[in-house]
């Protein structure tokens, strides 16, 4: 009795004292193996959605589907009562896994089989016990069989419920996580609002997109019609991304001469070419540690293409004329307005550098499909003024903004802004933009055709200065006259921009900025 009571405190401490379900179930099984003399001793537990008994120490796969009915335990489960099986019943049965597990015992003379169930009612597996001697009276009648299945029980179900909580915590902290993210998701795409303005849903998920791409490291492809706004979308993503306090270099590729566009990029040393005089440092090695946001990239000529694939491989470039290679670490932003994917059909775009480019893609919807964001742009634009001039209307009429909602914005923002501007020029300040003053033709159109009234002061007649006195803003004037002056001399060339950037005295590439700027597609 002595020896039973001392067997029975030492086989409770160390069920008390398993950290996990299964050093419990392996204590327990080892523990009984030896007080009872048993050849073998399985546990089997039953899964989360109750259809599957599992026994991890068994060979093999160890599951029982509970639905099956070819082996005893699914019998077992359904009525709830223990039970003894010989020999000669679990030869019958000729489930594999079943099979597998009478196998692994060494074919023992019987096996009792006992469910278990905890004392919240939940059944929580099946016992196994093997051994080469019939009758199991002497054995599952025993006060200490019983106490011990009693704490087994006890213990199980204490380890299931510390499963849960964790599950439960790890829960939890997920959607905490997810709920933080959101928050700073939202917070970020509100300060996002004061320079990126619109309240359409699509300029509302695009303004999420961009957080999301500022928090990462991927480099951003920014798609959209010319003006939609790509400039104020790529500086959103640096200010928002950990390199805000890095250096924000822009380079616009259509902007740079073809021959000059390597130097600039990559530097190069003193004497590296004829003219060379001094070294000086690349783009790349200036973005080190901030932004490079390659602005036209539609327009990177193709050998230069294959050089920049390169250093976004590896980030190590080798500056003109020098020996060693060097290193910069920057993030990479591009925009174009152009449709890639036809130029890389039309051989002038690498594919490679397209998908490393855009593995973070966004496009921004031209103006004309998101008409929400007209009044919050013109507000926007009409404070800018305001700020800028010191005085000017206080908003925009509903007629105006009815008015403006007809036209169809070929260049987006950019041209909004102009029409803005030029209104609030001839609205008294403090009163509302009237629909009178909204010059919805494009400024830059051509002077022969343009309808707009007022237009004739940037006719070429005004470079001879007659004309002049409507002209309130001098950089707008000059534009349009710069406009004007492109197309009439594509015109004269018949659309051949060489010869027209020629005659100019302009390098083809500048020509060709130019044109997009001033939106002069058609001569
Ligand atoms: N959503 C916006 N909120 C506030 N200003 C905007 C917005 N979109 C564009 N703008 C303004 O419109 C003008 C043109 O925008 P931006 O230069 O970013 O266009 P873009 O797409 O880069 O043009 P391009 O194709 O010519 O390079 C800028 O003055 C810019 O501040």
């Amino acid at each position: 009795m002595q020896m039973e009571l001392h067997t029975g405190i030492e086989l409770a401490i160390a069920l008390t004292h398993q950290p996990t379900l299964p050093d419990l179930l392996k204590t327990a099984t080892t523990q009984l193996e030896t007080t009872f003399g048993l050849t073998h001793c399985w546990a089997l537990e039953l899964d989360l959605s109750g259809r599957t008994l599992h026994c991890s120490a068994l060979p093999g796969e160890g599951e029982f589907d509970c639905g099956d009915f070819s082996h005893p335990f699914a019998h077992l489960l359904q009525t709830g009562k223990a039970r003894e099986l010989t020999r000669a019943a679990s030869h019958r049965l000729d489930h594999p896994g079943f099979q597998n597990l009478i196998e692994a015992s060494k074919r023992p003379e019987s096996l009792w089989l006992e469910p278990l169930r905890g004392n919240d009612g939940r059944t929580l597996g099946i016992l196994v016990l093997c051994r080469n001697a019939p009758d199991w009276s002497g054995i599952v009648g025993q006060p200490l069989y019983l106490g011990l299945l009693q704490l087994l029980t006890h213990q199980w179900v204490a380890q299931l419920q510390s499963r849960d909580q964790v599950w439960q915590r790890r829960l939890l902290k997920r959607s905490l996580d997810t709920l933080h993210d959101a928050e700073t998701v939202r917070k970020q795409s509100q300060t996002l609002a004061n320079t990126l303005v619109g309240t359409s849903d699509v300029m509302t998920r695009l303004r999420a997109q961009i957080v999301r791409a500022a928090g990462s490291q991927l480099s951003v492809l920014i798609q959209g019609e010319t003006g939609c706004g790509k400039d104020v979308v790529a500086t959103g993503i640096h200010e928002l991304s950990g390199r805000a306090d890095g250096p924000m270099v822009v380079v616009n590729c259509a902007a740079i001469p073809d021959s000059l566009l390597e130097s600039e990029l990559f530097g190069h040393t003193k004497g590296a070419f004829s003219g060379a005089d001094q070294a000086k440092e690349g783009l790349l090695a200036q973005a080190n540690g901030g932004t490079l946001f390659l602005d036209e990239i539609g327009d990177m000529p193709m050998a230069l293409q294959s050089k920049l694939l390169r250093v976004l491989e590896s980030r190590q470039f080798r500056p003109l004329g020098a020996q060693k290679e060097q290193h910069s670490d920057f993030r990479l932003v591009a925009a174009t307005h152009q449709p890639l994917r036809q130029s890389i059909e039309d051989s002038n775009f690498r594919r490679d550098l397209f998908y490393r480019l855009s593995q973070f893609p966004l496009q921004i919807t031209p103006l004309r499909e998101r008409l929400d964001d007209l009044e919050p742009l013109s507000r926007h634009f009409i404070r800018l003024y305001r700020e800028r001039e010191g005085a000017g209307p206080s908003g925009i009429s509903s007629h105006a903004l009815k008015l403006l909602a007809t036209y169809d914005f070929p260049g987006n923002a950019r041209e909004l802004r102009n029409i803005v501007e030029l209104a609030c020029l001839q609205t008294p300040a403090g009163d509302d933009i009237q629909p009178d003053v909204l010059r919805l033709t494009d400024v830059f159109a051509d002077p022969c055709t343009a309808q707009a009234p007022g237009a004739e002061w940037y006719s070429t007649e005004a470079a001879a200065g007659s004309g002049t006195e409507e002209i309130r803003d001098l950089k707008a004037a000059a534009q349009a006259f710069e406009a004007a002056v492109i197309r009439e001399r594509l015109r004269q060339y018949g659309g051949n921009r060489a010869q027209a950037a020629d005659s100019l005295g302009l390098p083809k590439r500048t020509l060709a900025h130019k044109c997009l700027k001033y939106q002069v597609t058609q001569v």
